[in-house]
């Protein structure tokens, strides 16, 4: 167990949307924040990324994973080789998928070999832990979200918004002592956020995306889709709660709108998807920081702030780095796991008790 001394940890994440791996270093006990360092992105190649998009839904063991996973570890050993002077890693891998009262859930990529290569300790596989005890697996950084309301100085219970390729949301009452002490945090997956918006781009208009939301912003919004979206069993599950990348309910739904119509459909489906999850909090929020690759998107912020009543800004106007906030979570959590400390509790992920996930490979 590392001494609770702040330590220099590199945190790696490649998320859902499939865009590339962010990594981000942290100087951190795995309690407060000592300070952030450099970052780095590393983009999936055109080829890379349709390699991934074509292994979704797959689990260990089925054709192609282990290439899929090779991959995945090549790209990280890339990104890791640009930084100097760490101590520890935190490697999330790449969700393939996520089924937490199923099959589980599946993190393509070896933090093994990644120690080997790295020559320091990596630790890995954050999420199955919590699921093998019952909880969701995710979202996990809630207990980093906690850190940084704290690190700002918020007095009063502030949200956090990431919007990915999947939305997730935590509250978080500053004034707890604890991330795992009892109505510190409430957390959970809103919905799909850029997930959707992305593969229409990619299907219909072979575009990675959406820029800034300008096409959705020309659309006109089809609110039976958006009403039989929300009818969905998902959004009348308590939290907390989790999605997978793939959201069935709108297979198919868009299909008939013209490609602005249905960016604008989808968009506001994200946005009103945050909307519902509001309504779960104990207590309205002073404001809400969007991180994640969606705040760059104009059209949907415009879409959220439209249905709250408080404040939504990007987590820049409170000093943070937007681009680079989940790396750093598991750069953070990655050294609570090295510490024996928690890493989600029964309100971020509804696993039972507060408990610590990750496996810590070294050289
Ligand atoms: N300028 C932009 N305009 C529109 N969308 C954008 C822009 N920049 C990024 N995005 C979208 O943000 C997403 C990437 O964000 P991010 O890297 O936060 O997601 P992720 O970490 O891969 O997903 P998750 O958090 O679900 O694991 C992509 O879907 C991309 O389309
Ligand atoms: C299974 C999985 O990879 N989930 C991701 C995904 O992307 C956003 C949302 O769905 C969140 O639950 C989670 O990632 C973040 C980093 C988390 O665990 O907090």
């Amino acid at each position: 167990m590392l001494e609770s001394q702040p330590v220099t940890v590199l945190g790696m994440m490649s998320g859902t949307s499939l865009d590339g791996v962010d990594a981000a270093l942290l100087r951190t006990d795995g309690e407060r924040i000592a300070g952030f360092g450099p970052t780095a992105y590393r983009a999936y190649t055109d080829s890379e990324r349709a390699v991934l998009r074509a292994a979704l839904g797959r689990w260990p063991g089925d054709d192609g994973v282990e290439d899929v996973a090779e991959l995945v570890e090549t790209a990280h050993a890339e990104i890791m080789a640009r930084f100097d002077g760490v101590e520890l890693a935190g490697f999330h891998g790449q969700t393939l998928a996520h089924d937490p009262r199923g099959r589980g859930t599946h993190q393509a990529g070896s933090g093994a070999v990644l120690a080997l290569v790295a020559g320091y300790p990596v630790v890995w596989d954050f999420r199955s832990s919590d699921i093998q005890l019952g909880g969701q697996g995710a979202p996990l950084a809630p207990f980093y979200h906690f850190a940084l309301a704290r690190h700002i100085g918020a007095k009063a219970p502030v949200a956090f918004l990431n919007l990915g390729g999947v939305g997730n949301v935590t509250w978080v009452d500053p004034s707890r002592a604890k991330p795992e002490d009892e109505g510190a945090l409430l957390a959970f997956d809103t919905g799909p956020a850029n997930a959707p918006l992305d593969d229409l781009c990619q299907s219909r208009l072979g575009l990675a995306r959406d820029e800034g939301g300008a096409l959705a912003a020309t659309g006109q919004v089809d609110a039976d889709v958006v009403r039989a979206f929300l009818e969905d069993g998902y959004f009348f599950r308590m939290p907390p709660k989790s999605l997978d990348r793939h959201f069935p309910a709108l297979d198919g739904a868009v299909a008939h709108l013209s490609d602005a119509d249905a960016l604008a459909t989808l968009s506001e489906c994200a946005a009103a998807a945050v909307a519902e999850g509001f309504a779960h909090f104990p207590a309205e929020p002073a404001q809400l920081l969007v991180c994640g690759g969606g705040r760059h998107n104009a059209d949907l912020m415009r879409r959220i702030a439209r249905r709250l009543a408080c404040p939504v800004v990007p987590v820049e106007s409170v000093g943070l780095d937007g681009d680079m906030l989940e790396a750093q979570a598991f750069a953070y959590l990655a050294v609570r796991v090295a510490r024996g400390l928690p890493t989600s509790c029964p309100g971020t992920t509804g696993v039972a008790a507060a408990v610590g996930g990750g496996q810590v490979s070294t050289p």
